[in-house]
């Protein structure tokens, strides 16, 4: 029998209830982790007056007109922000069900001559694009980016905890975040259409925090064999971990493969991911376990999606495979060069 939420409920707050409770919270986000990779999250602070607001802005974006989202249409961005229509992004090859915007955190774009000699990720950095016909979003998405982040950073130093480390273990590699968010919409699929939202995979990066419309069914996860169901709980976050802090851990954190089934018209599912990630230069350090939780060593990379140590490299081969219409404007000497 499947059960619609599969997954441990965390509640933030304990870790502000005493060491008891702190205690508690950093025992069950490691049992999560290292089980299912994946948990839900409440008690962020993010209230459900910012919920309700980001998915009224969400779905007004997505009703405008197609000129109206063109206008902010990713090929026009070096740095991978911006509107991606349905079908304008892929995931192992296979394009996805979903239009999205992706916005990052507000950055200045270097110069062609900051950037010579520097890593080629830092072309990256740049400025979000915002429609011009929805002026409202840019409030409601920094205002939720600035109440998802302190979560995420209370998260981690909960896990370095756990895994036997100090408190401020990750810190110094996010020192200036990669903060990544999308808001997704996935149109309900016509009859005759067979077609996943997204495609299996695993994230990328550390740590994701995904808020997804109350009651909406798609996510799927694949911690064993079988794929599960999970709903979204009501003022929660699904929350899971990526490859990277996966690989940190010798495979003791796990980042378990998931995928989104498509709705069938006329159903339409609102999701807003947000993927929390270290500085672009940071080197992920790996973690020394404590004996006791040393066991496993089953990790295994796969060979064929080499997990680079530098953050920035591994976004920057994410982003280019999954929009090869921005990589061969904006960058096709990267693509040439065939380093990614
Ligand atoms: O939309 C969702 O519920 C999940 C999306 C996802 O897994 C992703 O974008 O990485
Ligand atoms: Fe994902």
């Amino acid at each position: 029998m499947t059960h619609p939420f599969p997954f441990p409920v965390l509640d933030l707050r304990e870790l502000d209830g005493g060491e008891d409770a702190a205690a508690r919270f950093r025992a069950a986000l490691l049992r999560a982790t290292h089980e299912v990779g994946f948990f839900y999250l409440v008690g962020t602070g993010v209230n459900p007056d910012l919920e309700a607001r980001l998915l009224t802005a969400a779905r007004a974006f997505f009703a405008l007109p197609d000129k109206d989202k063109l206008e902010i249409e990713n090929v026009k961005s070096p740095h991978f922000r911006g509107y991606t229509r349905i079908g304008g992004e892929r995931t192992e090859g296979k394009v996805d069900w979903r239009e999205q915007i992706d916005i990052w955190s507000e950055d200045e774009a270097l110069s062609p001559t900051q950037l010579e000699g520097l890593p080629p990720y830092f072309r990256m950095l740049g400025p979000n694009l915002w429609p011009s016909a929805l002026p409202e979003l840019k409030g409601v998405i920094l205002e939720w980016q600035a109440a998802v982040v302190p979560a995420a950073h209370k998260l981690l130093r909960a896990w370095a905890e756990a895994l036997g480390a100090p408190a401020d273990y990750f810190d110094k590699h996010f020192t200036r975040p990669s903060t990544r968010m999308k808001v997704v919409r996935y149109p309900g699929l016509p009859p005759d259409v067979d077609n996943l939202g997204v495609g299996a995979h695993k994230d990328g990066g550390c740590l994701t925090l995904l808020w997804v419309e109350p009651g909406a069914k798609g996510l799927q996860i694949r911690p064993g064999e079988e794929w599960i169901d999970a709903l979204p709980l009501e003022h929660g976050f699904v929350c899971n971990i990526g490859e990277m802090v996966e690989r940190a851990t010798a495979g003791y954190l796990k980042a378990t493969v998931h995928r989104v089934i498509a709705p069938t018209a006329p159903n339409e599912r609102i999701s807003v991911p947000m993927f929390f990630n270290p500085s672009l230069d940071a080197r992920f350090p790996k973690l020394e376990l404590p004996e006791e939780l040393k066991e496993e060593g089953a990790y295994e990379q796969d060979p064929n999606d080499v997990i680079h140590e530098v953050y920035g490299d591994n976004l920057l081969k994410s982003r280019l495979r999954a929009h090869p219409d921005v990589a061969a404007i904006h960058h096709p000497d990267l693509v040439k060069s065939g380093m990614y």
